[in-house]
């Protein structure tokens, strides 16, 4: 058993104090919001931390990134034999600042991280015992960080079902920025030009854009903090991302000025190939080569009880369903239920559901 102490008790270190305590852990729990403190002690995720406790193997600071540094120096100061880790979306200024304030044997004792899982709501009422459950977590050592240090945060992130990625810190926030931080900017963009749409055109939304978009729901001021702290990596990114939006545009003004543009249809197939190839690269889960789902799209009438026949009409077929979306336009009195199953049931299933009288999608 391991004593974790978690700094900073919202959605990530709830959830973290949830996975730790059910896998027998001795979580304590420290927050400066006595509410959100005592609410991830009810949702199980450990105790409140007293005087009287032993010191813990390990501290978890889980604050907002711009306190981060300060709270881990704290935590080095009051424990001297602990070892501490923070879970801040970027690692490098974070390192900076603990490097600046830390004397030498304290910074061998801190190996920050991050996991690669969370969710677009904040706060411990968020929590889930089992977000990072396949997810990857990165550790991030520096030079002087020992090996029991890295040994401990590695086997802490195992422990609650994570798959470890070892990195240094620059390296890290030029891969977040590409995979977390530049996606949560387009979301918010894309979601934002919704503002002034008419209210007829937003009802027309589909799943194409709820997908798009579940991120923009994220807290602005959490996010805020992420970019500034991420500036540089996050800015080449964006360049990139600016150039390819400058071809279409480019492309798409010919295209409105001649239907006959000549290579404009080109450079629009090549940025939608080019997303093809890079989705293809996004792994399954604990890194797993991406898996290939199909869609057999339902229609579900608006009645009680109809999607829970429907899964069980699924599950009598004997085919697994690997995810579900409901669809369901504001006013209608259907939705479309796309269910994902590995390419070999798309038939069978098929024709099972027609069989017994549901209506499908092509
Ligand atoms: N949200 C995500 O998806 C996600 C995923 C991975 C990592 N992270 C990182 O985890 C950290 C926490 O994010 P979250 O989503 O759990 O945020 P959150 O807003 O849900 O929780 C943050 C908690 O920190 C507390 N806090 C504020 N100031 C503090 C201080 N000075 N000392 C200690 N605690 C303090 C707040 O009261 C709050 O309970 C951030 O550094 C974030 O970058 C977030
Ligand atoms: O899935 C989500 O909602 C997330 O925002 C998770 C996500 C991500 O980009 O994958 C966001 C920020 C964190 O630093 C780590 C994970």
């Amino acid at each position: 058993m391991t004593r974790v102490h978690v700094i900073g008790t919202g959605l990530v270190g709830t959830s973290l104090g949830i996975a730790l305590t059910a896998a027998g852990h001795a979580v304590t729990l420290q927050d400066p919001s006595p509410t959100a403190e005592r609410l991830a002690r009810d949702l199980r995720a450990g105790s409140l931390a007293s005087t009287q406790e032993p010191a813990p193997d390990v501290v978890v600071v889980a604050a907002p990134p711009d306190v981060v540094a300060d709270a881990v120096l704290e935590a080095l100061g009051r424990w001297p034999a602990a070892v501490v880790t923070d879970v801040a979306s970027v690692k490098e200024s974070v390192l900076r600042a603990v490097r600046a304030g830390a004397s030498a044997p304290q910074l061998e004792r801190y190996v920050g991280s991050h996991p690669m899982a969370g969710r677009e709501r904040s706060g411990a009422a968020a929590a889930r015992g089992d977000l990072f459950d396949g997810r990857a977590w990165v550790v991030v050592p520096h030079e002087t960080s020992t090996d029991a240090a890295v040994r401990a945060v590695t086997e802490l992130a195992r422990t609650v079902g994570a798959a470890v990625r070892v990195m240094p810190a620059h390296e890290h926030d030029e891969a977040v920025a590409a995979v977390s931080h530049v996606p949560q900017l387009a979301a918010s963009v894309v979601a934002a030009a919704l503002r002034e749409l008419p209210e007829e055109a937003v009802g027309l939304a589909g799943q194409g854009l709820r997908d798009v978009t579940r991120i923009a729901a994220s807290d602005p001021r959490l996010w805020t903090q992420i970019l500034a702290g991420n500036a540089a990596a996050v800015a080449d990114v964006l360049r990139h991302v600016r150039g390819e939006l400058d071809d279409v545009l480019g492309a798409l003004d010919a295209l409105t000025r001649t239907e006959e543009a000549p290579g404009s249809l080109g450079v629009l197939s090549r940025v939608l190939e080019s997303g093809n190839l890079g989705h293809a690269r996004i792994p399954g889960k604990h890194g797993a080569a991406p898996t290939a789902y199909e869609v057999v799209s339902v229609v579900v009438p608006d009645e009680p009880g109809a999607l829970a026949r429907l899964l069980g009409d699924v599950g009598a077929a004997g085919v697994n369903l690997e995810d579900l979306h409901l669809e369901h336009g504001i006013g209608q009195a259907v939705g479309v239920a796309e269910i994902a199953v590995v390419p070999a049931s798309v038939e069978p299933l098929r024709a099972a559901l027609s069989g017994l009288g549901w209506r499908l999608h092509d």
